[in-house]
């Protein structure tokens, strides 16, 4: 089969854990006989030092011309990098907010899976993770606050700054679908978080949740808000298999789950619309603190590839041999230095994508 990705490298660890994931696609290709053909975009930092923008259109072009799209991370240094004092439209952020309402990926989808091998890098007690962790975070990916309309004004020598935060129930209704449809794959168990305590856009989430899990009759469905979801997920992370949320409260919940599985660098994340086209993704970002120095841990990016392989291409038994690669490299015990365990190999990024390249 010929495949067109497009590769979207970005800022700080993204070209080195693309590579990575690239190295393992060549192999699937090879031994599966397929062939994947690759064309770079810049998006970020990067496209705002070449072209003065986070995202041409020309780039946008390319992505919406192949069949799926990977990438590493974009940003910088937030608080010390010249990319941030400039209008929110031009920081490297944008970009990625850009591409993903273009190609209309509303749903987000997060597996937080713990390797048993990995049981040592969770910081939880052994007794609070039980039998394992695997869970999914469905987050709504192109509206809410990243998306509202934001503005910082100076009255009277004050300065305010807002942002909105907007949802319809259309927007709601085709991501709690995507929540649904998810969870009667796995154990038919969703939890949708909002904070209706407070906020009219989760009171409109509530009652569109509602009205859609009276088409899926079979799932367990419950309401928790998230700032008890965040303390429910450290105290019985067991109870979660499908959690369905708004965008930042996915964002934030995310980041949360992955330490479940030991590190960030082991989330891996698919963004889907209507159509095939994916954007696959690692959850973190650029990790500009060890940019550079071949340490950041790949796998999530490597997974993140196998999800496209499985989402967009419809290779099932290619994306199993890149997980089966990870779980087998993982087995042998082999780790980046922030799943680092005693009595474990410590292996470089360059180091993991070979040893999961070579075992595919
Ligand atoms: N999807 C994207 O492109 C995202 C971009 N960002 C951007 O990334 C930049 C850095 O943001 P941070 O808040 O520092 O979040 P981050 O996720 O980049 O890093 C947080 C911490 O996790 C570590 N880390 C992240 N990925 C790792 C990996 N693969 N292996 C080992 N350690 C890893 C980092 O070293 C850092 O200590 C910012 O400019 C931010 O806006 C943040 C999140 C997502
Ligand atoms: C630009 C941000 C919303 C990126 C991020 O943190 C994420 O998607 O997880
Ligand atoms: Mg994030």
């Amino acid at each position: 089969m010929d495949c067109k990705i497009t590769l979207i490298p970005g800022d700080g660890i993204g070209p080195e854990i693309v590579r990575e994931a690239v190295k393992v696609l060549d192999a699937v290709g090879k031994k599966y006989e397929h062939h994947f053909t690759y064309e770079k975009i810049l998006m970020g930092g990067c496209s705002i030092d070449a072209y003065g923008v986070p995202l041409t259109d020309e780039a946008i072009a390319v992505a919406k011309a192949s069949d799926a799209v990977l990438l590493g991370a974009v940003g910088g240094n937030v608080g010390n990098s010249k990319w941030y004092d400039v209008a929110p439209n031009l920081r490297p952020e944008a970009g990625l907010l850009k591409i993903r309402k273009e190609l209309e990926l509303f749903a987000n989808i997060r597996p937080a899976y713990l390797y048993n091998e990995l049981k040592d890098a969770c910081p939880l007690k052994q007794e609070v993770i039980g039998d394992g962790f695997d869970m999914v975070i469905m987050r709504e990916l192109t509206g809410g606050l990243y998306f509202g309309e934001r503005h910082t004004e100076e009255v009277n020598g004050v300065i305010t700054a807002t942002d909105t935060l907007t949802y319809n129930e259309e927007e709601i209704r085709r991501i709690a679908i995507k929540g649904f449809e998810i969870a009667m794959k796995r154990r038919k168990k969703l939890t949708s978080v909002d904070k209706a305590n407070v906020l009219d856009s989760s009171r409109l989430w509530r009652k569109v949740v509602k009205e859609v899990a009276k088409d899926y009759p079979e799932v367990e469905v419950s309401d928790m808000l998230v700032d008890n979801c965040a303390m429910q997920l450290v105290m019985n992370p067991g109870q979660f298999d499908v959690i369905l949320t708004e965008n930042m409260f996915g964002d934030i919940l995310s980041d949360e789950a992955s330490m479940i599985t030991g590190s960030i660098g082991m989330l891996s994340s698919a963004s889907l619309g209507k159509t095939k086209l994916g954007l696959y993704e690692p959850s973190h970002g650029s990790a500009p603190d060890i940019a550079g120095k071949d340490i950041a841990n790949p796998i999530a990016t490597i997974l993140s590839a196998a999800m496209m392989l499985r989402y967009s291409l419809d290779l099932d038994k290619e994306a199993d041999a890149i997980e089966a690669a990870v779980a087998q490299v993982l087995k042998e015990g082999y780790r980046t230095v922030d799943i680092m365990a005693d009595g474990m190999q410590q292996c470089s990024t360059t180091k993991m994508g070979d040893l999961i390249a070579e075992r595919v």
